[in-house]
């Protein structure tokens, strides 16, 4: 029995049982295209045997920054964007009591570049105040304009408040082996350096240095996390659908696609699950919306959102389907207490625990959308722990990659990312776009 459940009982009304034996011979093709690199884009497979094969000195050498970055610093301002901060951010906020950053006095990590905001910038400045701080440049080309201009302005923070002998001693950065600008400057500079393995493309990579790092920073128990994702890559290697829970959610995500059911909603119970579907997004997007197809990866967090689009997942277009990560057992639980007078009327719940209602309002909401004809399958995470996020993490991973090559396309690019960028550039006057810049400022 899989460490997590995968719950694809209430299919049957969208898919008939002969579908999955009869899909199983494409899963199987998939599989070997995965594993023996027959495939597209098999150049980026490496993060299938991280968790296995990842290099112990350079963990031990991210516990050992991470040691020094908690003795030194109130913030680690990790600059990064796309695959370069959701997963760390993810495993962040999910391994954390929620309010942690409020309370906890220990070093906070802060994630900035990921957007073009001045606001946002300004915001954490003045957060950031005069406390003593480090910074995680991560970058696997090193050039993204968005984390760029982020590690400059906090860079020229960093060499106005320490000067630059010291500045140098608190910047980290994560970025490839061997190209790039990044590794000449962290060359140059004597700054500190991770690597992001050449066949571990962004999105792929929170278990490398790109993730490690700032979650050890923030307290998190990195081997247990790359331990939980090793019993996974051990567990999701049998071709076979009945053997295989992750093989089977991935062929049916493409069964229900062929069938138009087109939109896939990460839903989670919990707000601190809410950056997963952020990095799931990514995972998902970016590997298989090419070609002019795919499945629309979107997210809902419940029960909030049950009161704000719930109404249109319930009623409205018919090409939804919805995927749980629903978890068993939280840290913690309340109960609710009672009252003299039943004047709100909720005496029918007193001495429940507050997860057992909230397990009855997923249970509820499965069979009311399953009835509205939207398919739900649940992803069971037994628990908050590192070792049960390293799971999941690498349960999604496998599913994609096999779901992007069920789709006959290549799961690891990501050509159409450029398109924005090259526009950007030319209407940013960047030398070498200028005449894109002039053609595209007479159509503004
Ligand atoms: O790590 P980098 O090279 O800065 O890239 C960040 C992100 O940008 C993308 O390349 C898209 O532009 C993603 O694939 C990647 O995760």
């Amino acid at each position: 029995m899989s460490y997590i459940k995968f719950d694809s009982s209430k299919l049957s009304k969208f898919v008939h049982e002969n579908e999955l034996p009869e899909i199983q011979a494409m899963v199987t093709a998939a599989d070997e295209e995965l594993r023996k690199g027959t495939g597209a884009g098999s150049d980026f497979r490496d993060w299938l045997e991280l968790p296995t094969k990842y290099d112990h000195d350079e963990v031990s050498r991210i516990q050992r920054a991470a040691d020094k970055i908690k003795s030194d610093s109130k913030y680690l301002i990790t600059i990064g964007i796309g695959g370069s901060y959701l997963g760390a951010q993810m495993a962040v906020n999910f391994l954390h009591p929620n309010f942690y950053e409020r309370k906890n006095q220990a070093t906070q990590v802060e994630f900035v570049g990921n957007s073009l905001s001045s606001s946002y910038v300004n915001d954490l400045l003045n957060l950031m105040g005069d406390d003593d701080f480090s910074i995680n440049m991560i970058s696997k080309s090193g050039t993204t304009t968005e984390s760029a201009i982020a590690f400059r302005i906090f860079k020229e923070k960093l060499i106005e408040k320490y000067g630059e002998k010291e500045a140098n001693q608190r910047i980290y950065v994560t970025t490839d082996k061997a190209h790039g600008a990044l590794r000449h400057e962290a060359t140059v500079n004597g700054w500190e350096s991770f690597i992001i393995p050449d066949g571990v493309g962004g999105r792929y990579s929170v278990l490398t240095p790109v993730g490690l790092l700032p979650i050890a920073v923030s307290g998190g128990n990195i081997i247990d996390i790359l331990n939980g994702a090793a019993d996974a890559q051990n567990e999701y290697t049998d071709p076979d659908l009945e053997k295989n829970d992750a093989y089977r959610y991935a062929a049916l995500r493409n069964i229900l696609y062929r069938k138009g059911f087109t939109t896939e909603i990460l839903e989670n119970y919990e707000p601190n699950l809410r950056m997963f579907a952020e990095w799931w997004k990514q995972l998902a997007g970016e590997s298989e919306g090419k070609d002019n197809k795919g499945i629309y990866p979107s997210s809902a967090n419940f029960t909030t959102d049950l009161h704000s689009f719930g109404q249109y997942i319930q009623e409205g277009l018919r090409n939804l389907f919805e995927t749980v990560v629903k978890l068993d057992a939280p840290a913690s639980d309340v109960t609710i207490p009672s009252a003299d007078k039943d004047l709100d009327g909720l005496k029918y719940l007193e001495g429940k625990a507050l997860d057992w209602v909230n397990t009855k309002a997923y249970e509820g909401v499965v069979l009311a959308h399953t009835d509205g004809g939207v398919p739900v399958m649940t992803v069971h995470l037994p628990d908050e722990s590192e070792y049960s996020l390293g799971y999941l993490i690498y349960f999604f991973e496998v599913a994609i990659a096999i779901s992007g090559y069920l789709n006959g396309i290549n799961p690891f690019n990501q050509p159409g990312v450029e398109a924005y960028k090259t526009n950007m550039f030319g209407l940013l006057g960047k030398p070498g776009f200028e005449e894109i810049g002039k053609k595209l400022n007479k159509r503004l």
